[in-house]
């Protein structure tokens, strides 16, 4: 099969936002089996003429010879990385074409488990789908320069010159770590003899108070390192809204941005944002929204679908730092936020305690045994807000959730699929799906998030 040519039609997106071709040919034996061409930056409905590279896991990765009939929504891509960075994969779509795709995307997820695709709203977009993130990662090559891991080659690195999708101001504090990394001539962390200093660069900025923290996670501490205060002097003169400059010694051989310990170059260890009007601190290691704008979408559309009422009780699972739970709090009796990770869950309640709100419990515990816990102290929740990882909650959560039986179900999630998947077992207690709108939170890319709501029939 390696190099032989094909002239294919691009079916559809497979999960990961790659164009596929399924055809159907006769094997040797002359039975009929699928042929699964993987074409990389391809969009449905184009035409195109591939050469087979290799398999994975039973799927034939093509490189694309020539397009022989280009899709209309196709776009030339803005950024000079496009194709080998792995962060952005849509950029050879244009803006709408990406939304068109995503909704799409949700609709067929659905349909695939059963439930009727025209409960599926149009993807809501950002006015502005560039500058989006507010946080970003970055890795140091052996030689000591600073970029994006090369797509598919982890230990390759791309140096950075650009990156549309963070603000200026971010890059331009990165860069200048960069340059003072060269000034002083100093290494990188090799992956493959696990020698060198400077591992990752992490970035993250508050678009509220703009605030902006700096991370740079090494494996040796900052007195043993020539020139650190010739860093500190550079980001306190050229960047005053950095709050937060960090170093994190990191000498453990796996490669992660983790810290054994932490050193405070300048400012404090956390920055303060703000979403609809609620204050939190970020350490460097807090999950937050990554993309501030359509998050506030996000709260706003689920408290438009979930209803809360000051009457009510109610859960938030997979409650993270509370960035739901404040915003609700305020609009229910009592929330109760159930979270795995204890960092998270204590900075839930210091948020809570910094904004005056008084009305929440968190507690960390795994989402299963959690709601048994949170259900024999606080009784049944009205209403029962999930927002899990990608993986989604899995049968057993959305069985208990069925079994708490709460009016009504706000699922946020991140990847339809697992969405689509976890609803299905809500059927059997009784909930029918009512809506789900899909948001834009990763212009760009082929990721979509969904807000959906589901409603126990008991309840009417
Ligand atoms: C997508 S994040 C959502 C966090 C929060 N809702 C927010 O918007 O910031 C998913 C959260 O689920 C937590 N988590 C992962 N597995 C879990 C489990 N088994 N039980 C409880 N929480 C879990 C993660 O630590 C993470 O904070």
């Amino acid at each position: 099969m390696i190099g032989k040519r094909f002239k294919v039609k691009v079916d559809h997106f497979d999960n990961r936002g790659v164009g596929e071709s399924v055809t159907m040919r006769k094997t040797k034996r002359g039975n009929e089996s699928r042929l699964h061409l993987m074409i990389p930056y391809a969009i449905p409905g184009e035409e195109v003429e591939v050469t087979v590279e290799h398999a994975i896991r039973r799927k034939w990765q093509t490189s694309v010879d020539q397009f022989v009939q280009t899709h209309p929504d196709r776009v030339e891509a803005r950024c000079p990385h496009f194709e080998k960075c792995g962060g952005c994969s849509w950029q050879h779509l244009s803006y709408e074409g990406q939304l068109r795709q995503k909704t799409n995307a949700v609709k067929g997820y659905l349909e695939k488990e059963g439930f009727d695709a025209e409960l599926v709203e149009e993807t809501i977009g950002m006015e502005n789908p560039w500058t989006y993130r507010n946080k970003m990662e970055f890795t140091f090559a052996p030689d000591g320069s600073l970029g994006l891991h090369e797509k598919g080659n982890y230990l390759n690195v791309i140096p950075l010159e650009t990156c549309y999708i963070m603000k200026p101001e971010m890059k331009e504090a990165v860069l200048e770590v960069a340059d003072w990394v060269k000034a002083h001539e100093l290494t990188g962390y090799n992956k493959e003899t696990v020698e060198g200093l400077l591992r990752f660069v992490m970035v993250r900025q508050s678009f509220v108070t703009g605030e902006i923290m700096l991370a740079i996670f090494a494996t040796a501490g900052p007195d043993e390192v020539a020139g650190i205060q010739d860093l500190v002097s550079r980001i306190e003169t050229k960047f005053p809204t950095v709050k937060s400059l960090l170093w994190l010694e990191n000498r453990d051989l796996a490669d992660r941005s983790q810290a054994e310990e932490t050193h405070l170059l300048h400012g404090r260890d956390f920055i303060y944002d703000e979403i609809m009007g609620y204050q939190f601190r970020l350490w460097f290691d807090t999950f937050f929204q990554p993309n501030p704008v359509q998050a506030k979408q996000l709260i706003e559309l689920a408290i438009e679908m979930g209803k809360p009422k000051e009457t009510e009780k109610m859960i938030d699972l997979f409650c993270g730092v509370g960035t739901f739970s404040l915003p609700f709090a305020s609009r229910v009796k009592e929330l109760a936020g159930i979270e795995l990770v204890e960092a998270s869950i204590a900075s839930a309640k210091r948020n809570a305690s910094d904004n005056n709100v008084d009305n929440t419990s968190f507690l960390a515990k795994d989402a299963r045994h959690g709601i048994d816990e949170v259900l024999q102290e606080f009784g049944k929740p009205e209403l029962l807000l999930l927002d899990p990882p990608r993986s989604g909650a899995g049968g057993k959560v959305m069985r208990r959730i069925g079994r708490a039986q709460p009016e009504r179900i706000v699922y946020v999630s991140c990847n339809p699929e697992t969405f689509a998947e976890d609803i299905v077992h809500l059927k059997e207690f009784g909930y029918a799906l009512k809506k789900v709108q899909p948001v834009d939170m990763f212009p760009q890319t082929y990721h979509v998030e969904v807000v959906g709501l589901l409603v126990s029939a008991l309840s009417n």
